[in-house]
């Protein structure tokens, strides 16, 4: 029998604001929340360039999570200070801000200069320490205390967002300080990434993942041309932007064996997201200074700074 007398839960939904020092695992905890991939992560710092949505549903709350690029203090190049403008602007009015730090590496100068500005804001606060798998249990005792002592805290959390060690408990915890509200998006939606965008991501995860050194940093990927085609595949041509012609070689790779990989390793994940065949071509060019191109800005979704 049904109890017609008590009333229903009522739906929650807000906007939970991801912010942190480079790879503190703010990606690896937004992916953990939504149960699937949406925000690409890697070992390199800087992996997100762009203010992602993530959604994680948890009852009848909807989470809407902004995972924000790392917030770092070296802003002299457009790039730099365009994510740094995009991470606090993410955090702008958000519903709560969730501070990850990375325990293992404890509170350097960025986590402490965030945490700094942090004090000053509105917006309500939790504390997030991440890698508890790798680190010791009474440091991360000592680690709560000094960063609530830089900026007080509503609550601190311990997690491994790898592992997913604490995620069920949080992500109760987080839908429990939502706000009533209906939800903005359908319960089947994961991110408001367009597809496009998600699918310059992953052949840009792909170069992060397969070449070493600077090059990752000194390119991106645009998405230039997207055609559907009748038996249901896709056909998607990306171009990967250097700095210099002399970064050709390494993108390519001998006989262009590195090019092919990271086309095979990016058409099987871009084929995995969309959940259709996809053929991918890849196209290196040469734009010197495609990190000073407004275009390039409006493609990855971030705002032009002066
Ligand atoms: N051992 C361990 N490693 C983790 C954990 N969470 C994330 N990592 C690793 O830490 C690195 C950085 O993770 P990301 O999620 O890319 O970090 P981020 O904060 O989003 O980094 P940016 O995009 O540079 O701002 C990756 O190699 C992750 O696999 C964790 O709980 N334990």
């Amino acid at each position: 029998m049904t109890d017609t007398t008590s009333p229903a839960t009522p739906p929650r939904c807000g906007s939970i604001a991801v912010v942190g020092a480079p790879n503190a695992g703010k990606s690896t905890l937004v992916n953990a929340l939504v149960g699937q991939k949406v925000a690409i992560v890697s070992a390199k710092v800087q992996t997100t360039r762009t203010r992602l949505i993530g959604i994680a549903t948890e009852g009848t709350a909807q989470l809407l999570l902004i995972d924000t690029p790392g917030i770092f203090s070296t802003t002299r190049r457009r790039l730099d200070r365009a994510m740094v403008k995009a991470a606090w602007d993410g955090a702008e009015g958000a519903d709560l801000i969730a501070m990850v730090i990375d325990a293992k590496s404890g509170i350097k100068d960025e986590p402490r200069a965030i945490m700094e500005a942090l004090a000053t804001r509105r917006e309500p606060r939790i504390l997030i320490l991440n890698k508890v798998d790798i680190t010791a249990k009474p440091k991360l005792l000592a680690l709560a205390a000094e960063a609530n002592e830089i900026c007080a805290f509503e609550e601190t959390y311990f997690i491994a967002a790898n592992t997913g060690d604490g995620i069920p408990e949080l992500k109760s915890a987080l839908a429990a300080r939502l706000p009533e509200s209906p939800w903005h998006f359908p319960e089947d939606q994961l991110s408001d990434t367009t597809s496009r965008m998600m699918a310059a991501e992953i052949t840009r995860e792909q170069l992060y993942n397969q070449l070493h050194a600077e090059l990752p940093y000194a390119s991106t990927v645009e998405t230039e041309k997207w055609e559907e085609r009748r038996d249901g595949s896709v056909a998607i041509h990306q171009q990967i932007l250097i700095e210099r012609e002399t970064q050709r070689a390494i993108v390519l790779g001998k006989g262009g064996s590195r090019i092919k990989e990271i086309g095979a390793t990016a058409r099987a994940g871009i084929s995995e997201l969309l959940g259709r065949p996809v053929h991918l071509f890849l196209h290196v060019k040469v734009k010197e200074d495609w990190a000073d191109d407004r275009a390039v800005y409006r493609d990855s979704g971030l705002d032009w700074v002066e």
